[in-house]
């Protein structure tokens, strides 16, 4: 099926952006534009909710306490929220939007761009988001964009300084978007690594709950340290292979990531893996979430995709074994790289394990070979 229109560049500042999901990331999103200067409408799935943020302009549910810019307009029809915007956010949670896109495919202009403010997997397929958007709405590449970093909505609401990273096969997508996603509090970067920010944002999420069960269960710093340390190695060695730089792993969307959602008690992740850690079971913890916590979701379809690539994830491993009931929470730490007693080298280079060719070491060996051949081969996206 023929792609619909590439990439009109922006140099100005849209005439009107939209951001679909009136949640907490949806609406600080839309806080962030609008304090940019865009003219931004907010698509609420439930028209009290629209009412609030039209006549109220807070968002109470999702953003207590936050007086969102006057500029701000939301609806609850999906219509007259596209209609006519040069860029559409979207913020709903990942294991829902599929269900969404029929709706919205004809009703995104052909010269929109549209951007994914999500940090899950689809279960089933494990599609990142951007592959999703980009099937379900059959747009080009050059059209897509993602947002990934260390954004913990309320803090950024509050307007505390903060970064993001914007990413889009096309530098120019990217750079329109950042340019419209700044504001004196919020500094958007670009790049081209649409693989590596979009799965940081995933697998930061999946850490996050490891660090939140351990604190649940009352280990300190040092547990942490280590989990966060091996966990930015697992990320790395993942993403890696499927064709993501390691730049992007040490930048915003990986590192930055990782270290924000690991240690606020604002993380959904955090909090949900904190519930487990107590002894909360899935189940209990599902039901106890007011907001989404994409790590829960995302964990079975990583696994699968790591399998896939031969990478191991011993950390996320361990996780999967505390939401189905079968490892204890408390025993998270001992098994916190491998259940082999033999030394691991720390480095993909280091040990005897690793030479001899480890799942982890396997991703940084396709890199090499890569750059030795000149950039042949699959770039794994
Ligand atoms: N909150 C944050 O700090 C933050 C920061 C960065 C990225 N994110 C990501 O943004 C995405 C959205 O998260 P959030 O924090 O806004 O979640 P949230 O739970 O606060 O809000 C989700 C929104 O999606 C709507 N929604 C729920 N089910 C839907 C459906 N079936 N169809 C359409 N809309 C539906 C809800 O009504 C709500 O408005 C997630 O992928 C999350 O990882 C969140
Ligand atoms: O609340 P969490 O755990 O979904 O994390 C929110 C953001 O992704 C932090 O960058």
């Amino acid at each position: 099926m023929a792609r619909r229109n590439k990439v009109k560049v922006i140099d100005a500042p849209p005439r009107k952006v939209t951001i679909l999901g009136a949640g907490s990331w949806g609406t600080t999103f839309g806080k962030i534009l609008a304090d940019g200067g865009a003219d931004v409408t907010l698509w609420a799935r439930r028209p009290e909710l629209a009412r609030e943020i039209n006549e109220a302009k807070r968002n109470s549910d999702y953003l207590p306490g936050i007086n969102l810019p006057p500029s701000i307009r939301a609806t609850a029809s999906l219509e007259a929220a596209v209609n006519g915007a040069a860029m559409v956010f979207v913020s709903i949670p990942s294991q829902s939007l599929r269900s969404n896109l029929d709706a919205l495919k004809p009703l995104v202009s052909d010269e929109a761009i549209v951007i994914s403010l999500m940090k899950g997997v689809e279960k089933g397929t494990g599609l990142r988001m951007s592959q999703v958007l980009e099937q379900g709405l059959d747009i080009d590449r050059e059209r897509l964009a993602v947002a990934s970093g260390p954004n913990l909505a309320l803090e950024i609401a509050k307007e505390q300084p903060t970064a993001a990273v914007i990413a889009s096969d096309n530098l120019a997508t990217a750079e329109a978007v950042a340019m419209v996603a700044t504001n004196r509090y919020f500094r958007s970067f670009v790049n081209t690594d649409v693989v590596g920010t979009e799965f940081g944002g995933v697998l930061k999420n999946l850490i996050a709950v490891a660090i939140g069960i351990v604190d649940g269960v009352g280990y300190g710093e040092n547990t942490k340290a280590s989990i966060i340390t091996r966990g930015l190695a697992e990320m790395t060695a993942f993403a890696m292979a499927y064709g993501a730089h390691p730049e992007t792993m040490a930048g915003l969307a990986g590192l930055g990531d990782l270290i924000a959602t690991s240690s606020s008690p604002l993380s959904r992740n955090n909090t949900a893996g904190r519930l487990l850690g107590q002894g909360y079971s899935f189940a209990d913890v599902v039901g106890r979430m007011q907001q989404t916590a994409e790590g829960l979701a995302s964990v079975a379809p990583i696994l699968t995709l790591a399998a896939a690539r031969g990478v191991d994830m011993p950390i996320v491993q361990q996780v999967s074994q505390v939401l189905a009931g079968t490892l204890n929470p408390r025993d998270i730490a001992p098994h916190l790289t491998t259940d082999s007693l033999e030394p691991q080298g720390e480095r993909p280079n280091d040990g005897r394990q690793n030479r001899g060719g480890s799942a982890l070491w396997r991703p940084f060996q396709r890199a090499f070979n890569q750059l030795r051949d000149g950039g042949r081969g699959s770039s794994g996206d």
